[in-house]
């Protein structure tokens, strides 16, 4: 069934969750009409003015390995937030969901309590072909979220690849979970992360583990030290336990602090850049699927492969070869 725009706009500005989620189902699609559709409705939406119905939205990007308790950590967060009186959205960016098309990141069964809160909205991640699809499918899902009057909009990603990258690309600020490790097993962290993360929690310190998690957190401010350097905003390494809730609250106001540092117009600055970036990354994204699908390209792909293969062919001479076949393919009456 054609999902009518107006009609969709108007059930998700009334915070409808069926619209919601049904638009969400529409901006994930790759069919051409769906992405049409997709566009009109997004147009639609930000033409309403900004944000979670006039109320400040906050976005922030939640990354950690598998098993650093980030289900268990966005329920606590996420129960306090809606007790306070937010209205949250969770988002995942799973880039393995992309391989396997399943998907566990954002499972709504591990995130029981907030699952069923009716001021919450849990999506697990699209699983859209490459990971610019997915970043794509989930930039506009928190448009959508937002227009429905979510103010608070967590996007979950597991440490893969690109994909901590491409998440802190679209949020506020960038939350890494760890756990405790000191000394040596400090280098297991990708030295990558400790340059994108904006707030650092240690996490499962609770029990016999607390001890060992503040060590553990005052060893990576000083392993951050080094890597960071002498930066306006030195991101705060803090302890805490999504199981027992514990420093989660003092967690959340380091997030709040950080957006106080960017101030108003460092957060408009910061948002209209990754607009422009991810503009970039769409035209990328997009291009990359075009030569893919190009007839062109595939009618000297296997020959141009066989003569690469035999050593026929240098690399560089390869690659022209296929780029004037794309570009003939696109000049060429269809
Ligand atoms: N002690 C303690 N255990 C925790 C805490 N948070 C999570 N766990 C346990 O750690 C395991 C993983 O927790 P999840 O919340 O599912 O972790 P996750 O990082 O989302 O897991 P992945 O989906 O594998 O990435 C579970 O057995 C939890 O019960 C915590 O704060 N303290």
């Amino acid at each position: 069934m054609r999902p009518d725009v107006p009609t969709l706009v108007e059930g998700i500005r009334s915070g409808r969750r069926a619209a919601v989620s049904q638009a969400i189902t529409l901006v994930e699609s790759s069919r051409p009409q769906h992405r049409e559709l997709a566009r009109e409705l997004l147009t639609a939406l930000a033409d309403g003015g900004h944000g979670a119905g006039g109320r400040e939205v906050v976005r922030v990007g939640i990354s950690g390995v598998p098993g650093v308790g980030k289900s268990t950590f966005i329920e606590s967060l996420g129960t306090r937030l809606t007790s306070a009186g937010h209205r949250v959205g969770v988002l995942a960016v799973d880039p393995s969901s992309v391989r396997t098309g399943g998907s566990v990141l954002g499972d709504k069964t591990r995130m029981g309590r907030l699952a069923t809160d009716p001021q919450a909205f849990i999506r697990p991640s699209p699983s859209a072909g490459t990971l610019g699809g997915v970043a794509r499918a989930t930039v506009q899902a928190m448009a959508v979220l937002e227009a429905a009057s979510y103010d608070v909009v967590l996007v979950e990603t597991v440490g893969v690849g690109q994909s901590e990258v491409t998440v802190a690309g679209m949020v506020d600020t960038f939350l890494f979970l760890t756990l405790a490790r000191t000394g040596d097993q400090l280098q297991g962290i990708k030295k990558g992360i400790l340059e994108i993360a904006d707030v650092i929690a240690v996490n499962k310190a609770d029990g016999d583990r607390e001890a060992e998690a503040r060590v553990a957190a005052r060893d990576l401010a000083g392993a951050l030290r080094m890597v960071r350097g002498m930066e306006e905003w030195a991101p705060p390494v803090v302890t805490c336990s999504g199981l027992t809730d514990v420093g989660v609250d003092d967690l959340w106001e380091r997030v709040l602090a950080h957006r106080a540092h960017l101030g108003g117009d460092g957060l408009a600055r910061k948002r209209a850049e990754q607009q422009l970036d991810f503009t970039w990354a769409m035209v990328r994204d997009e291009l990359d699927q075009r030569l893919r699908h190009s007839p062109a390209v595939r009618a000297v792909r296997d020959e141009v492969r066989a003569a690469v293969l035999a050593g026929e062919l240098p690399a560089t001479v390869a690659a022209d070869r296929i780029l004037a076949a794309y570009d003939q393919g696109r000049t060429a009456p269809a």
